[in-house]
């Protein structure tokens, strides 16, 4: 197994160019990145609640979350097995369950929301807007490491200028000895495929104690990802002054910000597997992640991102076979006498290849 060392990157301050070019360097090298969690716009509480309303939601009745069934405009419940993101590999469905939010509008879920969690719609509309927030933060210093318009990205994902495909996601994976997982099979099954993310940029929350993200390094070696790197909090959710801390977020690139940079920016693939350290462990827990796909406004145009750091990558590809970009990404090539892909339909053609409705 590939050992990483990603990045840990404070995103207090978004105007600071040095930390515009750290994240950009982690970009492009790795595709993925962890930011500092007491620099984002959440406190522990807004993380510690979401994941309580996960754990409730997955824990009512299937008849509830059968009400709210996944359609095919990607809202709603999917049950164990019904996404498979590695479909050309895969003998059966991801071992997980998941549950996917569009955009709140005023306030207010564009969905029906199950009996569990129709209460808490204030506190769902509050955490995606903090997602919101952070990933503006996380998108201004790309911007700043790219020496374009620090609001070239943010001004292109205001959804004053229309809808977009940004998805809040909870996911739930039985622990290795649930009944559900009782027919997994080591070396031959994930609890996720391996895929890359749609959108621009994608955030995941995880809890202590529950591993399970992997990442393909260059050198196509799987390598584990940590839930909590060691300096954010002792583990147990403890920071290091004894505050309440919880895990830096997880950030990476997805399948259309590579595409809109022209390759530079690495949508890296990922996956979620049983690691060695939870196959031996006593106290083995179900995963729960949560995750937010940011994706721009629908119409925007894929029109390669202005940066001299961008034309210059193009330059450098041209003498070199290296443009695979994640799965669906592929460098932006803009071919004569044609538009470029519009955020929405770049999204359409890549969700189209995983599900089974
Ligand atoms: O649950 C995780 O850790 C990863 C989920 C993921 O990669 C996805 O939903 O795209
Ligand atoms: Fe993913």
């Amino acid at each position: 197994m590939a050992a990483i060392n990603l990045p840990i990157i404070d995103i207090s301050n978004p105007h600071d160019p040095s930390v515009g070019k750290a994240m950009l360097d982690a970009a492009a090298k790795y595709g993925f990145l962890y930011v500092a969690s007491q620099s984002t716009d959440f406190s522990p509480e807004d993380v510690e609640t979401a994941f309580g309303l996960s754990k409730d939601f997955f824990a009512s009745p299937v008849e509830e979350k059968a009400t709210c069934r996944i359609t095919p405009n990607n809202r709603g419940w999917s049950g164990m097995h019904v996404e498979t993101l590695d479909p050309e590999h895969q003998r059966i469905g991801d071992f997980k369950e998941g549950m996917n939010f569009g955009e709140f509008i005023a306030g207010k879920a564009p969905q029906p929301l199950p009996p569990s969690l129709s209460p808490h719609e204030p506190t769902l509309d509050r955490f995606t807007t903090l997602c919101r927030k952070t990933c503006n933060r996380i998108l201004t210093l790309l911007a700043l490491g790219l020496q374009v318009d620090p609001t070239f990205f943010t001004t292109r994902h205001d959804p004053i200028h229309g809808p977009s495909g940004c998805t809040l996601r909870f996911l739930h994976y039985p622990s290795i000895t649930s009944p559900e997982t009782a027919f997994y099979k080591h070396d031959e099954d994930v609890r996720a495929g391996a895929h890359s993310d749609y959108g621009s940029i994608t955030l995941l929350f995880q809890q202590p104690g529950q591993p399970g993200l992997e990442i393909l390094t260059p050198e196509e070696e799987w390598a584990g990802v940590p839930v909590d790197p060691g300096q954010s909090s002792n583990g147990q959710g403890q920071g290091q002054e004894g505050e309440y801390a919880f895990p830096p977020i997880l950030v990476n690139i997805g399948d259309l910000l590579s595409y809109w940079t022209d390759g530079l920016l690495k949508s890296t693939v990922h996956r979620v597997v049983f690691p060695l350290s939870e196959q031996r462990a006593e106290n083995e827990q179900d995963r729960y992640s949560i995750v937010y796909f940011c994706h721009p406004v629908n119409t925007t145009e894929l029109v390669p991102v202005p940066s001299k750091i961008v034309d210059a990558h193009r330059e450098g590809r041209k003498e070199s076979e290296d443009d695979k970009v994640g799965f669906g990404g592929g460098a932006g090539y803009l071919v004569p006498g044609k538009r470029a892909l519009t955020a929405s339909e770049h999204l359409q053609a890549r969700l189209a290849a995983t599900y089974t409705y």
